[in-house]
């Protein structure tokens, strides 16, 4: 059995992050690493631009400038002023070559085809400059650069299509037990509805993993060594959920073993999931999670979460941790350290009853998880406990 931090410490150093690249569609690209430096095709802006509505000037001494011609944006047409002339220029419009500063409509006095200034402006003014934002040929994005919104539309507006990024992990998600049906089936003496591999598809999903297939095996040792053998030989990432504690009918650990799955560890002194496993075989990160299914989100969140992390390549591999105020008392039974069930919200934290790891109503309404360590067997109204911030 291992402490948490051990376990934390050794998912983070034996999951490395994939070094394969693969061509996306940029809109499909959010979330990913950048595999090589993006030069800029284009300079941007691609001309010296407009950034308000007014005039652009040829700058002379007087205040006065005579209109001779219109610019909107979109326009191709090159009019070529002479100092003291001016055009009617719009936001995101070209600025003639032949202009050098532009005035706010606002800030000036126009009649017929003369505008008046109150004072002077300066050179460039109200001029976003050809190439301000990046010129051509420049690295637009290093490599490495996680993708958001903001860097696809930047990527979009110099006219990229498509980028190469670090692959995603492929996952297996596994369920065992004869017990499990189908929701939508009848339910019958002795059986449950099956809510661990959609359950964690979901929380996958919500962390942009959308390459995933589902098994599901039976009590039974020889499907459960040739499902998983074909799921950790296939795949990046194999969770498996169920039969990995010591009842005569959980195969699991022993199915792993068989299959040469390298044990890093088995149980870890936390509640809920007590027996959790992981395992490697070559690059493969396995995790065989606990069936209860609160237990197996919450380790799915503590520890799966991380290996996901160190795979995409990415620097923060925990999720947020905050300190917060108790608004619960609470008193825990037993030595191991607790994971509790949580709402967090403006520094304030309130557990919830029914933390058993059996049960999901309770996370059902949770964005948070507390931890209260070993040591402490109290919480009261107004402690600081640590609160991890699930990403819900
Ligand atoms: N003698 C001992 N018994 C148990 C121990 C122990 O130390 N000694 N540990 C307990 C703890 S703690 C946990 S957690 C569970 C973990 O057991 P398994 O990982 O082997 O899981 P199962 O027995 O297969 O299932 C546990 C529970 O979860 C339900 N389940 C399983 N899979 C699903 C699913 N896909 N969807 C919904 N529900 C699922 C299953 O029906 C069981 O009720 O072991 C304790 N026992
Ligand atoms: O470890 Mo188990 O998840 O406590 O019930």
């Amino acid at each position: 059995m291992v402490t948490i931090q051990e376990a934390i410490t050794t998912v983070t150093t034996n999951t490395n992050k994939l070094v394969k690249p693969t061509v996306k569609p940029i809109e499909k690209a959010n979330g990913y690493l950048l595999f090589e430096d993006i030069l800029s095709p284009i300079n941007m802006p691609p001309f010296r631009q407009s950034a308000m509505d007014g005039y652009a000037l040829n700058l002379h001494d007087s205040l006065t400038y005579m209109v001779i011609d219109e610019v909107k944006a979109g326009d191709g047409h090159k009019p070529a002023l002479k100092p003291g002339e001016a055009v009617r220029i719009f936001t995101g419009a070209p600025v003639p070559n032949t202009a050098n500063a532009v005035i706010m409509q606002e800030k000036v006095v126009a009649t017929n085809n003369k505008i008046e200034l109150a004072h002077n402006i300066d050179l460039e003014q109200n001029i976003r400059p050809l190439g301000e934002q990046v010129k051509q040929g420049n690295v637009a994005l290093k490599k490495g650069t996680k993708l958001t919104p903001a860097g696809i539309g930047y990527l979009l507006s110099l006219g990229i299509t498509e980028v190469n990024v670090y692959k995603k992990p492929t996952i297996a998600i596994v369920t065992t037990g004869n017990e499990l049906i189908e929701p939508g089936q009848t339910l019958t003496h002795g059986k449950i509805y099956e809510s661990n591999s959609k359950m964690l598809l979901s929380a996958l999903y919500s962390l942009k993993f959308y390459d995933i297939t589902l098994y599901k095996v039976e009590d039974d040792y020889k499907q459960t060594v040739n499902t998983l053998k074909y799921a950790v030989n296939t795949h990046n990432l194999v969770l498996i959920t169920g039969g990995i504690s010591v009842g005569d009918y959980d195969f699991v650990g022993k199915a792993l073993k068989e299959i040469q799955v390298e044990e890093v560890f088995y149980k870890v002194k936390q509640k809920p999931g007590k027996p959790l496993f992981f395992g490697k075989k070559e690059n493969t990160a396995v995790f065989a999670l606990p069936g209860n299914p609160a237990a197996a989100l919450s380790c799915f969140y503590v520890y799966v979460y991380i290996a996901l992390q160190k795979m995409m390549g990415f620097k923060t591999t925990n999720l947020p941790r905050v300190t917060a105020k108790s608004t619960s008392k609470f008193i825990k039974k037993g030595d191991r350290p607790q994971f509790l069930k949580a709402i967090y919200s403006n520094g304030n934290v309130a557990f919830l009853e029914g933390q058993n790891s059996s049960m999901l109503q309770t996370f059902a309404l949770s964005n948070a998880l507390v931890f209260i360590p070993e040591t402490v067997t109290e919480v009261n109204i107004g402690d600081e406990v640590e609160t991890i911030l699930l990403p819900v």
